[in-house]
């Protein structure tokens, strides 16, 4: 597969910096780009693609089958090495063995941490300082270098401390030491009084004393950029001509098992005790959040990090096949940032949040040979991101408005997390982390292809800044202070938030029961509501299985006119057939007997003239007998002569008989050939009769056809008297008495039970003609 796609380069991307300055160049955007934001852009949503180097103990097992080739800054190239199923399917014609692959940009073996933050991060955490909310997601298979990039190493941090050091830089000389203002909710401040403050600040010191048996050695840090940030003091002096103050606030949680767990939660870090899931809830702009969650103030990129390192410790870590130090868990690290105006008691103009999230291993169960708990969470894993992907389906096929589909955000706590993002909260970016080994191949090429589809999203990012969004300042009732609009009230803000999971804690006891009350009487509304809707389906219900028994009418109808028409056609193809058949065979039987009693014509002619000949030869003698008698009774004739004549004469007749005898021979012989056709005939004819009985035992079987074709339209018949009483069913329901308790289904079973009663059927007036063709027929038949 080739997922070559020709992403939208807006102004923002063009300026990758390809050199190691860092600092300085960052800061220059920094104070230039707030404008930029403030208006809606659409781009693609940016997919870097890391490939990890092998390790020594991968190269040693022959890991190393050149599967992974880098062929440009942004094309990569996959091949499939001789074991792994990509090939056995190529081998069987299914598939490719090599597939290529295009991301926003491609980072080798070689990259080093500070390169690849370069040229990831710096858009990102640029827009951050600037107010603009930002989502980092590392996506790859266990063991391929996801942690490594988000937090690297103690010697050489990853993506996480370098934005950090760079949100410091950018505030140095501008930050606002006490911690009087925390964020709350999704994206509001809460103004805390002396004892909160000072709860606060026992919080943190206890969080981070927590660290102090482990010492700084362990600490992650950003390495170099450290040095690159006091090199950098001059932003101190920049960012003191500029009036605001900034307040920097860490969070850092996991979702494990489709559970949410603070990792800066202390009490439930002791071992015995069970940790307490947190609740993800929606604030009065639909933003979900993890309520309750532990928001802790840092002052510099190191405290970030002891706070990292305190959140990794509860991290659900357990050791796979594949990683000795394997994430089970999805954890993300949020830095929130709070513009403030100047002075000691200053107003909060806007809040900017970065969110960096370690999603666990994509590996599949039987790779892993994952067992019990593992294989729990291993299913769990597999089915967030499996959510995650379907989301980034959906999105990119809703970028095609006549393919639009629901995206199914709320189906994990991860995609409910991310929602706000891919709709418009901030700009979001995806790692792909790989490993290049031939045992995971199949594995990688699946997140390949995941990338592949991940890079076709369009994100619409909503113009933001801090000067854009102002937030709301809540006091510690969780009241409003101060509003963003001075005409939205509290009850009309919360009143829009009618999600299943609004988080009721942030009202006062007397808000709770007037909102109970206001509840009260929208629950009676609703119910009232309710039921016009009811009504409403009943009736669209009605209407529609009208449709439906309309439409069966008129299918069953038309089915049995095709039956009878076909039945009809084959009968009488039928009784023409015999019709021919007896025809033919009188026809035949006509021509045989001919042929038999043939007699040719010249043999005829001769008959006839010898049958002539004997006639005259006859009136001859008749003559010559007369003559003689005339002689013999005095015609004075001499007895010799009349003796003669006698003999001639008796000669004659002796001729005769043996003509005549030979005559009757010969009738003898027609008479006996006469009797053997008479024979033959009769045996023909038996024959013939034994054929009509089988044709008439066909015929009966056609008649019963015609007979069950009949009962059919019976009941067709049957069928239009009951959709004669479900409409009048219908119009009943229409004339109004509504029986809300009955329920909209028992409605439907009653209208679907009613006996059909038979005074009603009302044929139509085809239908007479329809039997009495179908009589006629038969009785001709
Ligand atoms: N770019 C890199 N250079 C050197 N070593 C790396 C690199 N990326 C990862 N590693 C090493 O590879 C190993 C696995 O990395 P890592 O733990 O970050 O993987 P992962 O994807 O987070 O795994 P899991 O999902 O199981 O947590 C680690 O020992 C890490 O130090």
């Amino acid at each position: 597969m080739d997922a070559r796609e020709e992403s939208v380069v807006l102004p923002a991307e063009q300026g990758f910096l390809q050199d190691q300055s860092t600092c300085d160049a960052t800061r220059d955007t920094l104070t230039s780009d707030s404008s930029v934001l403030n208006t809606q852009t659409s781009q693609s949503l940016k997919v870097y693609l890391r490939v990890r180097p092998f390790s020594k103990t991968e190269l040693a097992s022959n890991e190393s089958q050149d599967c992974v080739t880098i062929e440009n800054s942004d094309i990569v190239a996959l091949r499939a090495p001789k074991d792994s199923s990509a090939m056995r399917n190529c081998e069987r014609g299914i598939g490719q063995s090599v597939h290529k692959f295009t991301f926003t940009r491609i980072f080798g073996e070689d990259t080093t941490q500070a390169e690849f933050f370069e040229g990831t991060m710096k858009d990102l955490v640029v827009s951050f300082a600037s107010g603009q909310n930002g989502l980092v997601f590392t996506y790859g298979v266990t063991n391929a270098g996801k942690t490594f990039t988000i937090q690297g190493s103690p010697k050489d941090g990853g993506i996480l401390p370098r934005s950090l050091d760079v949100v410091f830089d950018h505030i140095r000389g501008r930050q606002y030491v006490k911690m009087n203002l925390k964020p709350y909710l999704g994206n509001d401040v809460m103004k805390l009084d002396h004892a909160q403050v000072k709860h606060e600040e026992a919080m943190k010191a206890s969080l981070l004393s927590s660290l102090k048996e482990d010492g700084a050695k362990t600490a992650l840090s950003s390495g170099n950029l450290q040095s690159m940030a006091s090199e950098n003091d001059t932003a101190a002096d920049q960012g003191g001509s500029d009036q605001n103050q900034f307040s920097a606030w860490v969070s850092f949680f996991e979702i494990y098992n489709e559970c949410v767990y603070d990792l800066l939660d202390q009490f439930s870090a002791s071992k015995n005790q069970k940790r307490p899931t947190l609740k993800i809830c929606d604030d009065q702009l639909g933003t979900s959040y993890v309520k309750d969650l532990k928001w802790f103030n840092i002052s510099s990129t190191e405290e970030a990090c002891k706070i990292l390192q305190i959140g990794n410790k509860n991290r659900s870590l357990a050791s796979t096949k594949m990683n000795q130090q394997s994430s089970r868990s999805h954890s993300i690290f949020t830095i929130r940032l709070l513009k403030l105006s100047h002075g000691d008691d200053p107003s909060v103009l806007g809040v900017s949040e970065m969110s960096l999230c370690d999603l666990a291993g994509s590996e599949r169960c039987n790779k892993t040979q994952t067992v019990g708990d593992r294989l729990k969470e291993a299913g769990n894993i597999n089915n967030s991101l499996l959510i995650l992907g379907k989301c980034i389906a959906a999105l990119k096929q809703g970028q095609n408005p006549k393919k639009a589909s629901y995206v199914p955000f709320r189906e994990s706590k991860l995609t409910r997390l991310f929602q706000p993002f891919f709709c418009g909260k901030g700009k979001a970016c995806m790692i792909v982390n790989i490993n290049q080994c031939a045992s995971t191949y199949d594995e990688t090429l699946h997140v390949m292809k995941f990338s592949a589809v991940a890079k076709q999203v369009v994100q619409t990012i909503q113009p933001q800044s801090f000067d854009f969004m102002s937030p709301r300042i809540v006091g510690k009732d969780g009241k409003v202070i101060t509003d963003i609009e001075a005409n939205v009230s509290m009850e009309d803000l919360l009143s829009e938030d009618e999600d299943e999971e609004v988080d009721i804690s942030i009202l006062s006891a007397e808000d709770l029961l007037r909102k109970i009350e206001e509840l009260k009487e929208k629950l009676v509304s609703e119910r009232q509501g309710k039921l016009v809707l009811e009504m409403q389906i009943r009736k669209e219900m009605g209407e529609a299985m009208y449709q439906q028994m309309v439409y069966l009418d008129e299918t069953w109808s038309k089915r049995f006119e095709d039956f009878r028409e076909t039945t009809e056609e084959q009968l009488e193809n039928r009784l023409e057939m015999y019709k021919k058949a007896i025809k033919n065979h009188a026809y035949r039987h006509a021509v045989e007997e001919l042929e038999t009693d043939y007699v040719p014509l010249d043999e005829f002619q001769a008959e006839q003239e010898k049958v002539e000949a004997r006639d005259q030869r006859i009136e001859e003698l008749e003559i010559m007998l007369g003559l003689h008698k005339r002689l013999a009774d005095g015609d004075g004739s001499s007895p010799d002569s009349t003796s003669v004549a006698l003999d001639a004469l008796t000669k004659r007749c002796q001729e005769k008989d043996k003509v005549i005898i030979g005559l009757r021979v010969q009738i003898q012989n027609i008479r006996d050939e006469a009797d053997l056709k008479e024979r033959r005939l009769t045996e023909e004819n038996d024959m013939l009769k034994q054929h009509l009985k089988i044709k008439e035992q066909e015929i009966r079987g056609l008649q019963s056809l015609a007979e069950r074709a009949i009962q059919l339209e019976a009941s067709v018949t049957e069928l239009r008297a009951q959709l004669d009483d479900s409409r009048k069913l219908v119009s009943t329901m229409d004339a109004g008495e509504p029986k809300p308790k009955k329920g909209l289904f028992s409605s439907i079973k009653n209208s679907m039970n009613v006996t059909p009663k038979k005074s009603k059927i009302v044929e139509k007036p085809e239908e007479p003609s329809v039997l009495t063709r179908k009589r006629a027929l038969l009785a001709r038949k």
